[in-house]
């Protein structure tokens, strides 16, 4: 049986929300009647209804219409006159494409353990390969990204290329991040070299000048002009946030000597920062622009190439992001792709909440934000905009250094398995990988552990029921925006007491899906989208398994359709007991998989 809340609106709305028992399936006593009891099990649900009462099992001799593209359409999908376009749903289990690994997730392991942790991979010199990718994919990479401040475009073309190809011949949603230089100070390139070991006592030379052929010993180019101006003899010159130190000894024109204090590896391009009486000298990156003339040549690349998300470096202001957008409406009129703010900043931390807001999503980007506030700041800034994002409802990514010793060993430290664990219990929506997955020696393997610790937190976090609630303000302005809000706020809920095994939501923008995910419950939320790019955008959320296919406006045709081509694909079985919500149709239904 279906059991369904729908919610009525006056065509104006604005003289309040009737709330009413409505059935979409045919009415029966048992529908009309309707209550809901918060106290219902999924036993007693499922005891009341059984297959043969379901006015859903008549659909299962209904046809769908398949357009010439082969995309199925549903007007008129349950009437009985039946054109030459029409072929039977049965055969038709094609039409929806969902993700070659969580198929074969569900088949063996069923709803309860699909990963909810979304996971993102930066891609370098060993991952860049087809087979690499491949088994990044099957490991459960979710997002691939391509950091601008290393390789050319040519590769990153080519990376781009080969995750494309990945998609369509294997039936994989990879979707592609871009990430931005951002104008910073860094080291230059190393002459080529993959690393330079800096040794405690040594004198360095950082130098603004242009090198021709190859770099002097000890010598480190610096990208920034202005660098031997402003730095002073005294001062600390931190690369990679503290990773190795220096103390400035002497200026010498463009060349600033530096004795080295604490030694280290110095990777090719690292960030550089300087530290004057235990304070971060910020007065010229301030000056600097987030978005450098190289930056927006990145950028354009990346709406030429249709990456799905820009992640923006050292972000400052809602300002930037809300100028990047009007830049990228204007060039690429329908561009859906999705600004991440990088948060590693201390002007970030200053103005956060507006950050966020102008953006589609944030990353906790703990690499250079620790080498900006304290390193003790730096998990209390986490776990703040891990939760300010799920209020305001835009997905999150913790990334940096969760598994730096696996770049060289095959299995990690106890601490990093503790700080993956957090964030994930902090239920951010992503965890990243950087040089673990570019160039380290164990890329698959650091994935598998970001995927079993997923896992097990996840499934300690359901058994124990640790629902900590959260406080989740409207996000919407609208009054339809806060109906819809509540329908998802309410599905969550009743998916959590009723112990469901779905949820199910039919999506156009995704909008309707990071709402239920922002409302983690304690199932998978299987979301129906037309597009291919909708779908390769939500499977950085928690808790979204993303599903595209073609669906009409008929609720109940959807529905009907779902569980066929579902069922033919043995992801679900009759009596699975899902919940189905739709930003078409302002309604909540409950009901047992016919
Ligand atoms: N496209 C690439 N080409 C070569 N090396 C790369 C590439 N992407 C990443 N790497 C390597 O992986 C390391 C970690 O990547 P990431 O964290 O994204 O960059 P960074 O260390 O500059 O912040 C980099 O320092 C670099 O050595
Ligand atoms: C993710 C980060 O940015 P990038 O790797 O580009 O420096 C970071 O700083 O943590
Ligand atoms: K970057
Ligand atoms: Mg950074």
């Amino acid at each position: 049986m279906t059991q369904s809340l729908q919610i009525f609106t006056s065509a104006t709305r604005s003289p309040g929300i009737s709330l009413s028992k409505h059935s979409l399936s045919k009415p029966s006593p048992s529908t009309a009647a309707f209550r809901f009891p918060l106290s219902f099990t999924k036993s007693s649900i499922r005891a009341s209804s059984s297959p043969d009462s379901n006015p859903l099992s008549s659909a299962f001799t209904s046809q769908v219409l398949v357009s010439e593209n082969g995309s199925t359409g549903g007007g008129g999908a349950l009437s009985s006159s039946v054109t030459r376009e029409f072929v039977p749903v049965m055969s038709d289990s094609t039409a929806i494409e969902v993700d070659t690994v969580t198929e074969a997730e569900l088949k063996e392991n069923g709803f309860r353990s699909t990963r909810r942790t979304k996971l993102v991979c930066t891609i370098g010199p060993v991952t860049c390969g087809f087979e690499q990718l491949e088994a990044l994919a099957v490991g459960g990479m979710n997002v691939a990204r391509i950091n601008m401040c290393h390789g050319t475009r040519d590769w990153h073309r080519m990376v781009i290329e080969r995750v494309r190809r990945l998609n369509e011949e294997k039936g994989y949603a990879v979707a592609i991040m871009m990430d931005t230089e951002g104008s910073e100070i860094h080291m230059g390139d190393l002459g080529g070299a993959s690393s330079a070991k800096a040794e405690d006592g040594e004198i360095w030379t950082f130098s603004v000048r242009a090198f021709d052929s190859t770099l002097p010993e000890r010598t480190i180019n610096v990208n920034y002009e202005g660098f031997a101006e402003d730095v002073r003899v005294g001062d600390d010159l931190l690369v990679d946030g503290g990773m190795v130190r220096f103390e400035v000894i002497e200026k010498i024109g463009p060349d600033v000597k530096c004795l080295c204090t604490d030694p280290g590896l110095l990777l090719p391009r690292a960030n550089l920062t300087f530290w004057r009486d235990g304070h971060l000298v910020r007065e010229r990156n301030a000056m600097l622009p987030t978005i450098s003339s190289k930056d927006w040549l990145d950028i354009d690349f990346g709406i030429a190439e249709g990456v799905d998300f820009l992640a923006i470096s050292f972000v400052k202001s809602a300002e930037v992001i809300k100028h990047l957008k009007s830049y990228i409406a204007a060039r690429s009129r329908g561009s859906d792709i999705s600004i991440l703010a990088k948060i590693e900043s201390l002007d970030s931390l200053n103005n956060l909440e507006e950050i966020i807001l102008a953006s589609d999503g944030a990353m906790v980007a703990r690499g250079d934000l620790g080498a900006q506030i304290p390193l003790e700041q730096v998990p209390l800034v986490q776990q703040k905009v891990v939760q300010l994002c799920r209020q305001l409802n835009k997905p999150v990514i913790v990334a940096s250094q969760l598994l730096e010793s696996m770049i060289e060993y095959p299995t990690p430290t106890r601490a990093e398995v503790a700080d993956i664990s957090e964030a994930v219990r902090q239920r951010s929506d992503a965890l990243m990988l950087s040089g673990e997955s570019a160039m380290g020696q164990y890329p698959d393997k650091a994935l598998a552990v970001l995927r079993n610790v997923s896992l097990r937190i996840e499934k300690w976090w359901r058994e124990e029921k640790r629902h900590e609630p959260m406080e989740l303000p409207e996000v919407g302005s609208s009054s339809s925006d806060s109906i819809l809000e509540e329908i998802c706020n309410s599905a969550a809920k009743m998916a959590n007491n009723l112990e469901v095994d779905a949820i199910f939501v039919y999506t156009k923008t995704g909008h309707m899906a990071s709402l239920l995910s922002r409302c983690r419950p304690d199932c998978p939320i299987f979301a129906f989208t037309e597009t291919t790019s909708v779908r390769r955008r939500l499977n950085l959320q928690w808790g979204l398994i993303p599903f595209r296919m073609s669906f009409s406006d008929d609720m109940e045709n959807n529905l009907n359709k779902i569980f066929l081509l579902l069922k033919a694909r043995n992801l679900i079985k009759s009596g699975d007991l899902v919940i189905a919500v739709s930003d078409m149709l302002q309604s909540i239904q409950v009901m047992n998989v016919p």
